[in-house]
Formats: C-alpha cells, sequence, structure tokens
C-alpha cells in the first residue's frame, strides 16, 4: 500500500474554526455538566507523562480529572494537582496511554484500560495504548508522532517506514485513518488531523523548541480535555472527533508560542507551555463571542 494515490486536499485550521470548538462555561454550569476526563496513563517508568497530561487538560478547562494509575504515580500527580481525583466514577471521555509501554503492562494497567475501552465512551488514545485500538468500539481518535504510526501500521502488515512517513506525513495520515477506522491526529513538525472518509485539517507548527520530551503528553492532555467537554456530541457524531484533535493542536501550538515569546523567542519547559494553556484557550473564547 503507498499513502495515497492523489493529491490530498486539506484545509488549514485557524484560530477562527478552533474558537467553533471551545466550549466557555455557562452561568447555570457545574463540574459534571462541563464534562469530566478519565485518565490512565503514566507508569513506574514515566511518572512524568501523567503528571504532564493531567496538568494540561486542568489547564485547558474541564470540569474534573479522574486519574487513575499506580500508586506513586497517583501521588506524583496529586502532589503537582490537588484539583485531580485518584477514585473511579463516571466520565465522558478517556485519555489512554501517555508514559505506558505495552511491553511492561502490568496486570492493573491492562484492566483499566479494559474497563476504559468497554466504558464506551469517547477515547483519546496515546503512545502506549496505541496496541489496544482494535479492541475500542466507542470514537477514538489516537494521538502518534510518526515513529508511532509506522510501527503501529507496521503492526498491522502495512509497509509504513519512518522516512515515508516524515516524506508524506498527509498521504499517511490520511491513509492511517482509512485502514484503521479512527480518526488520527498525526503529530510533527505540521501536525495532521484525519478522519475515515473526512476532510484532512493541517494545523500550521509552532516553534520547533517544541520538539522535546513531554511535548506530545501536554497535547494528549489538552485534546482530552477538549473531547471531556464534547464526549456526547462526539457520541452522537463522531466526525466532530477530527476537528476537536485540530482544535487541541492550535491550542497547543499556540501556547508554545506564547511560552517561547515570554522567553525573548528562545526555549521554554513544557509546564512553560501548560502555563500558557489558559491564555491560548482565553484568546479562542474571545474570538468565539
Ligand atoms: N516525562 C515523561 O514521562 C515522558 C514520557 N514519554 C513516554 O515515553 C514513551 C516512549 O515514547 P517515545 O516517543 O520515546 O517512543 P519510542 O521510544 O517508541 O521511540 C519512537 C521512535 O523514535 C526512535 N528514537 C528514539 N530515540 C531517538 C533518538 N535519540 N534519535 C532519533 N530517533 C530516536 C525510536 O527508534 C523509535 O522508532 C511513551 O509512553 C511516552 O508517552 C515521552 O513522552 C517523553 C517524556
Ligand atoms: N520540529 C518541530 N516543530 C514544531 N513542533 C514539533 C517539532 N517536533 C515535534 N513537535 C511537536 O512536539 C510534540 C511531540 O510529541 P511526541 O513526539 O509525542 O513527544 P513526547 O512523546 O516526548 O511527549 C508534538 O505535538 C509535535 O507536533
Amino acid at each position: 500500500m503507498s499513502s495515497a494515490d492523489v493529491t490530498v486536499p486539506f484545509r488549514s485550521w485557524s484560530a477562527e474554526r478552533a474558537a467553533a470548538w471551545i466550549r466557555v462555561p455557562a452561568r447555570d454550569d457545574h463540574k459534571y455538566t462541563r464534562g469530566v476526563l478519565g485518565v490512565v496513563s503514566g507508569s513506574r517508568r514515566y511518572p512524568g507523562a501523567a503528571v504532564l497530561g493531567v496538568e494540561a487538560a486542568l489547564h485547558t478547562g474541564l470540569g474534573m480529572v479522574r486519574y487513575l494509575g499506580p500508586r506513586t504515580v497517583g501521588d506524583a500527580v496529586l502532589a503537582r494537582r490537588p484539583e485531580a481525583v485518584t477514585s473511579d466514577g463516571r466520565v465522558q471521555a478517556w485519555l489512554l496511554g501517555s508514559g505506558q509501554d505495552p511491553a511492561d503492562r502490568g496486570k492493573a494497567t491492562a484492566r483499566r484500560l479494559d474497563a476504559a475501552i468497554a466504558d464506551g465512551r469517547p477515547l483519546v488514545v496515546d503512545a502506549g495504548a496505541l496496541d489496544l485500538l482494535p479492541r475500542a468500539s466507542a470514537p477514538v481518535v489516537m494521538t502518534p508522532h510518526h515513529g508511532e504510526l509506522s510501527a503501529l501500521l507496521g503492526s498491522r502488515g502495512i509497509d509504513a517506514p519512518r522516512e515515508a512517513i516524515d516524506a508524506d506525513p498527509d498521504g499517511w495520515a490520511r491513509a492511517a485513518a482509512r485502514e484503521l477506522g479512527a480518526a488520527v491526529l498525526l503529530k510533527g513538525p505540521v501536525t495532521w488531523a484525519a478522519a475515515p472518509g473526512g476532510e484532512l485539517l493541517r494545523i500550521a507548527g509552532g516553534p520547533a523548541w517544541l520538539g522535546t520530551a513531554g511535548a506530545g503528553d501536554a497535547l494528549a492532555g489538552v485534546l482530552g480535555a477538549l473531547l471531556a467537554g464534547h464526549g456526547d456530541r462526539v457520541l452522537d457524531d463522531p466526525t466532530a472527533l477530527a476537528p476537536i484533535a485540530a482544535t487541541a493542536s492550535w491550542v497547543h501550538t499556540r501556547a508554545a508560542e506564547l511560552a517561547s515569546a515570554a522567553n525573548g523567542g528562545g526555549p521554554f519547559t513544557i509546564l512553560g507551555l501548560v502555563e500558557r494553556l489558559p491564555h491560548a484557550v482565553g484568546e479562542l473564547a474571545a474570538l468565539g463571542r
């Protein structure tokens, strides 16, 4: 298979388009109407990914984050964010897999992932949960980088060398959505959102300083927060997944620009980016008024 037989038309994602997907709380909203995100992420090997995802979700704005994971990781999440809740309960969407490796997935994590997938709510499937995609029957958006997409397609018998994806990310984003039957947010210097049979969306890249460990874990948290706010809508209309994913990438990129600008155009940490997420969301909320 090749990525595409013809040139793929695309739509450039803009602030105006992104603004339509920012849910500004109304006067009578409360934490449960705003959306609850369940998070099964992190591991003893990568606890930081769980902290970054929860941090990013809370800074994007939503009703509540329920973090479910190993005790030590949950303690790290709570130390940084006491707003997070570490008990089970109803959620509107799930974020799975950041900071996990299927090769050392323990029984407890496997059980938590299985329960989340069986819950029937929309899913963000990142990093170490990508192998579980075939089990999902609810609407799914996956968030691979080029290396992860190459491995994922390879595991389905589709030859997609990383270099081929580097050379034609838009074609491969579209091909992956078609072959895997799910929405794809393919991360890279430019990010692409695609869904089976849907429009291809291009999200312009932010500063190259963004290419640093943990950037993708934060993006997954932003996307989880937006998805939790639109959980019921996505169940009715899964075509909403690609624009929501594109909006998450837009917000993440804008926060990166703001973080770099605050440092004179220099580098920033991912926690520095996270601190700018509310501003990026606020800009879109103002546009949508
Ligand atoms: N603070 C944290 O806890 C972090 C956790 N992370 C987690 O770490 C896990 C592994 O993520 P990765 O994205 O590293 O995936 P992989 O370790 O699967 O690497 C992806 C691809 O990049 C290649 N690669 C690795 N190092 C390279 C290098 N120095 N130069 C060029 N190519 C290289 C690998 O050969 C592989 O093909 C995920 O679960 C992820 O969520 C990362 O997001 C980093 C931050
Ligand atoms: N050169 C670059 N320019 C702009 N953005 C980049 C660049 N390289 C990577 N990114 C962005 O940084 C993030 C990296 O995600 P990922 O590879 O999953 O990182 P991690 O696994 O360390 O969290 C993605 O959002 C990607 O779009």
